[in-house]
């Protein structure tokens, strides 16, 4: 008899709290998209970890597009629809910051649909000694003192594999849902898209607004006899107005070379092989209220 675990499990919590960053260093590769920008996630995002004892698939929230006023009802309803059909939820806290409004509507709101959950109160690196317990007491005031609680830091992995070991705990026996090599469930042209629309927000923060998508024109496996192959991309980033473009493209194209730059040296670690990456900008006037751009972009127009 067998007690593998399996199971699907999607991490709630406010917008830029490091839900990505928390996936991402779950798994160990880097499948989503981060940046210190917050509402960066756009498409649900599944992410696969496969150990001896278990499977936990990872399933990403779409972050929040709302104006501030609306926050408690949107992630009310992000929640709604993140939790469907999934075993658990980790909610996901900020400990450099106190405990809000937001994270208690996310966990009165698991309370009241009796959902599974555990708590990994993230960024624990970021708060100073001396403030550590007191943290942890106005953490544990609003989130019960469980044992389901788990101090992580997601960007310096610390406290990840004990929280992969709780959440296994939590899942039902079952099956491997994936062959064990498969750690995310999203085509390839996706997973490079995001790579360059992170740099774009990284790079110009507000200045070029979420206005900005990235389709991927192109990809080629090029086979030279001599020296090494290569995967040639062509990508083009999608802005709304021609000013846009401008700052996107930067001095003497100096803002597009950082962007291709940062985008590339990650690229080549998805690909695990050198990348030749080719950029354009173009401009599309009010590309997100053409919904036949959206699809063609690979959109979930779920909200
Ligand atoms: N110092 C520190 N920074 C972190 C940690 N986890 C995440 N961050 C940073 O916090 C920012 C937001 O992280 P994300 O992973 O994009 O957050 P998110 O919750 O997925 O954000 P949305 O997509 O807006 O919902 C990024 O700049 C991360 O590098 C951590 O444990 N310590």
């Amino acid at each position: 008899m067998t007690n593998y675990k399996s199971g699907f499990v999607t991490l709630l919590g406010r917008p830029n709290v490091g839900k990505s960053t928390l996936i991402n260093k779950l798994i160990g590769e880097k499948i989503t998209i981060t940046s210190p920008v917050a509402q960066t996630t756009r498409n649900k995002l599944k992410g696969i970890l496969t150990t001896k004892f278990g499977q936990i698939i990872f399933v990403d929230t779409p972050g929040v597009h709302k104006p501030h006023h609306l926050l408690g009802e949107i992630l009310v309803k992000n929640a709604k629809s993140a939790i469907n059909g999934v075993d658990m939820v980790v909610l996901v806290l900020d400990s450099s910051v106190e405990p809000g409004r937001g994270d208690e509507y996310i966990k009165d709101f698991l309370v009241a649909n009796k959902t599974e959950f555990i708590v990994a109160l993230n960024k624990w690196d970021l708060v100073n000694k001396e403030f550590k317990s007191l943290r942890l007491d106005q953490y544990r005031k609003v989130f019960g003192n469980s044992k389901n609680f788990q101090i992580v830091s997601a960007s310096e992995g610390d406290g990840c594999s004990e929280l992969i070991d709780i959440i296994l705990n939590f899942l039902p026996i079952g099956p491997m849902l994936y062959e064990e090599e498969t750690i995310c469930d999203q085509p390839l042209d996706n997973l490079l898209a995001d790579l360059v629309r992170e740099q774009v927000l990284i790079n110009t923060r507000e200045e070029v607004p979420h206005s900005v998508a990235v389709n991927i024109e192109k990809i080629k496996e090029i086979k030279r006899d001599k020296g090494k192959n290569f995967t040639a991309i062509l990508a083009t980033i999608i802005v709304e107005r021609t000013s846009q473009k401008g700052i996107l493209i930067g001095k003497k194209g100096s803002m597009l070379k950082t962007i291709g730059q940062s985008a590339r040296s990650n690229m080549k670690k998805l690909i695990n092989g050198p990348v030749h990456l080719e950029l354009f900008v173009k401009v599309v006037p009010n590309w997100r209220k053409k919904e036949s751009k959206l699809m063609e972009l690979g959109y979930e127009v779920d909200y």
